[in-house]
């Protein structure tokens, strides 16, 4: 079991990665105000992992109460959430009771999303069993539901108690899910640490065989990475930002696909080669950058080419990007593979360009 600590005052919280991290009680307990807890999970998690976390936490003399939502990201929405708080009215859960997540990262951030909300704020705990949850989503209080025009619109920063990442979990996880985590990963080495990326490469076939020490690393690595830039920059003024390589062409594809049909991290691969592909463009990287780094999302068997939406299509929904200012795009670009930068000084043509070059044909 490895802890790390992201250091944000008194926000601050460790996060656990390892073997057997569910049943950690203690760990639960001693994050508690009261010995009381409602578990949220959905029902392809629940039946494989809630008594690992339900059981220890019962013998400890916590009671929990355990609210079941429907599995996939289209049920990341309203009346998803809507079914949570009733659950926690329905049951007089008060604002010292703890929610925790126990799921991916759409349990994750419509949980914690119902945590920044009922009554104001109420505490709670990850406890994420994807890889991309492990990796990127349980850390950093990023917490929100979906619109139909855009991913994640409607959402809070609220930051959890304690993050448990239990790595056993992992061992049920689709294969095409722990693909789709494994682009978050990458991310990581793309925008700021080139010898993670190095690593990855040189370990892509130990992480494929989920070979438990090389998932630990890389799960490690992962949140020390993200950790330190959360704690820099919480609320994303500056360097946040940078966590979002690919993810305007991402949320994109994902939103102009509907809901679940693009993974995450399937979509921002793509838009992480369009990122890169632009950055090309630019003359920040050269062509081998580019190759490099499909060739790495090739091994991992992630997508290299974006679904054919039409480039205007594309355009028009990266247009609600978050990080849009005054009315101007602002992308997260690469001045190397290992460093990246925002800028809002891509040319439109080159943007329609990266693209069209990076998206099948209509
Ligand atoms: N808050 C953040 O900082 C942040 C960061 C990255 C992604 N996200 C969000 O996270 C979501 C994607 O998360 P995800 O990739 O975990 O998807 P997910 O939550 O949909 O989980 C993927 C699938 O795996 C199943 N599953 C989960 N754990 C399992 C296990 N151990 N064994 C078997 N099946 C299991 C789930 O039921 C689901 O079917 C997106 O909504 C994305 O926007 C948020
Ligand atoms: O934590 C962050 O900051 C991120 O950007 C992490 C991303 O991987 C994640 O997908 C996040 O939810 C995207 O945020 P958004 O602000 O673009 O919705
Ligand atoms: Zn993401």
């Amino acid at each position: 079991m490895q802890t790390l600590n992201l250091d944000l005052a008194e926000r601050s919280y460790p996060i656990v990665v390892g073997a057997g991290a569910l049943a950690r009680a203690d760990l639960i307990a001693g994050a508690l105000a009261q010995p009381r807890a409602v578990i949220v999970s959905n029902e392809t998690v629940a039946p494989l992992h809630l008594a690992k976390l339900k059981a220890p936490l019962t013998a400890a003399g916590i009671d929990t109460l355990d609210v079941i939502l429907p599995d996939g990201e289209e049920y990341k929405d309203w009346p998803t959430l809507n079914r949570i708080f009733d659950a926690l009215l329905a049951n007089r859960c008060e604002r010292s009771t703890t929610l925790i997540a126990l799921g991916g990262g759409v349990i994750g951030d419509i949980t914690g999303f119902a945590a920044a909300c009922y009554q104001r704020g109420v505490p709670f705990i990850q406890a994420p069993t994807t890889l991309l949850a492990q990796v990127d989503s349980s850390v950093g209080g990023k917490t929100a539901i979906n619109h139909p025009l855009g991913k994640n619109m409607i959402g809070a920063f609220h930051q959890p108690q304690l993050v448990l990442a239990d790595t056993d979990t992992l061992a049920t996880l689709p294969l095409r899910e722990f693909r789709s985590g494994l682009a978050e990963v990458i991310k990581y080495g793309l925008i700021r640490d080139p010898a993670f990326l190095a690593w990855l490469e040189a370990n892509t076939d130990a992480l494929l065989a989920r070979e438990p020490q090389a998932l630990a690393e890389a799960i490690v690595r992962s949140c020390r990475n993200k950790a330190e830039v959360v704690a820099a920059d919480e609320r994303e003024s500056g360097e946040r930002a940078l966590l979002n390589l690919g993810h305007t062409f991402g949320h994109a594809i994902e939103t102009g696909c509907g809901y679940g049909v693009w993974l995450h991290g399937e979509a921002i691969a793509v838009g992480m080669l369009m990122a890169a592909e632009l950055s090309r463009r630019l003359g920040w990287i050269d062509s081998a950058a580019v190759e490099r780094i499909e060739a790495l999302f090739v091994r991992c068997g992630l997508p290299v080419q974006g679904p054919a939406l039409g480039v205007e299509r594309y355009l028009e929904l990266m247009a609600h990007d978050k990080k849009v200012q005054d009315g101007k795009l602002r992308l997260v670009l690469l001045r190397s593979a290992g460093e990246a930068v925002l800028s809002s000084a891509a040319p439109a043509a080159d943007i329609a360009a990266a693209i069209a070059a990076r998206c099948r044909a209509e």
